[in-house]
């Protein structure tokens, strides 16, 4: 099957002559979630600008469904919709109206029990005949969601869906994400929330400086990067690991009390229960052992250093 959004070459230099993207190509197939990743100012506001056709690229292509999103603006922008950052909006106008709006904007005709079920959906029904500025903050982010909603979208992007909202609201944003999936919706996702994108995401892409680093299928990327630690305790500490142990990779911990040995994912089966045998050889007493994952807010630090 063809990707739904196809991006080539794609660099954006700003007209301070700021490079905020720089040769980035990569698809995204129909009916993914995709979790882009990366630090402030890593590009991903501008990528995703770009692919929405609000913002110009200095080179490279972006097609989406086979169309330019530059030269066929109308047909791309009607297949998207954008949840932005902050809300623009006329604050004395309904909510039912503002939903409403949206989807004129895009050249669809009313469709009032439409609007009025994505209402109900993002729990914002009751709310339907308030003025926006009669709203909360959360409820706000809501209406951002319902705007996007309007004109029925194949595609939609989250830029940061989930900053500064309390987690009721984060929690009701990660379901209907859910429910939005189920219908075959295409999801692309900027969050600083990296251990959401690692629940939700089918792949991740992690941009850094305007450079994508890159675009991998999630179990993939936590199979190739990730590791587990083994954690031993000690009854007695130690001052020094045995000669004995030299073959395995551990490090002392908590001032001699812990051996902590590092190893890849799915090579665990024999190695462990040696490394134990040569641990017990060693004349070490140990009472408790216990692992840990690396998670992929890990490999994201790793990779990307101090600019996280
Ligand atoms: N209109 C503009 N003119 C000049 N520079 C810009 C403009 N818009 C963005 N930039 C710069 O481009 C870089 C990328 O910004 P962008 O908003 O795409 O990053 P981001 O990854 O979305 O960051 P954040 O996580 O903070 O939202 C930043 O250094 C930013 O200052």
């Amino acid at each position: 099957m063809a990707p739904i959004i196809s991006i080539n070459r794609l660099s954006k230099t700003y007209s301070d002559g700021f490079k905020a993207l720089d040769n980035v190509s990569f698809d995204i197939e129909e009916g993914e979630i995709l979790a882009l990743l990366g630090p402030n100012g890593a590009g991903k506001t501008t990528l995703i600008s770009i692919i929405c056709g609000i913002t110009n690229p200095s080179g490279g292509q972006v097609t989406v469904s086979g169309h330019d999103v530059v030269t066929e603006f109308r047909e791309t922008r009607g297949e998207i919709g954008l949840v932005p950052q902050e809300l623009t909006t006329d604050m004395f106008e309904t909510v039912f109206n503002t939903v409403s709006f949206s989807r004129g904007l895009h050249g669809k005709s009313p469709d009032p029990d439409y609007i009025d079920q994505v209402l109900k959906d993002l729990s914002l029904f009751d709310k339907r005949d308030n003025t926006l500025r009669e709203l909360s903050g959360g409820m706000k982010r809501r209406v951002l969601i319902a705007k996007a909603l309007s004109h029925q979208p194949r595609i939609l992007f989250l830029d940061e869906p989930t900053a500064g909202v309390d987690v009721a609201l984060r929690k009701d944003m990660w379901q209907l994400v859910g429910r939005l999936r189920k219908t075959g919706v295409t999801i692309i996702l900027t969050t600083h929330y990296i251990e959401e994108a690692q629940g939700i995401a089918d792949r991740v892409g992690i941009i850094n400086r305007g450079k994508l680093l890159f675009v991998e299928e999630k179990n993939a990327l936590m199979r190739k990067l990730g590791r587990k630690q083994l954690t031993i305790e000690l009854l007695e500490p130690i001052g020094a690991i045995p000669a004995s142990l030299d073959s395995y990779s551990l490090t002392l911990g908590d001032g001699g009390k812990e051996l902590v040995y590092d190893y890849e994912l799915g090579s665990e089966d024999g190695e462990i229960a040696r490394l134990l045998l040569a641990i017990d050889a060693a004349g070490l007493r140990f009472d408790d052992v216990s692992t840990r994952q690396t998670s992929l807010e890990d490999i994201f630090v790793s990779l990307i250093g101090d600019a996280a």
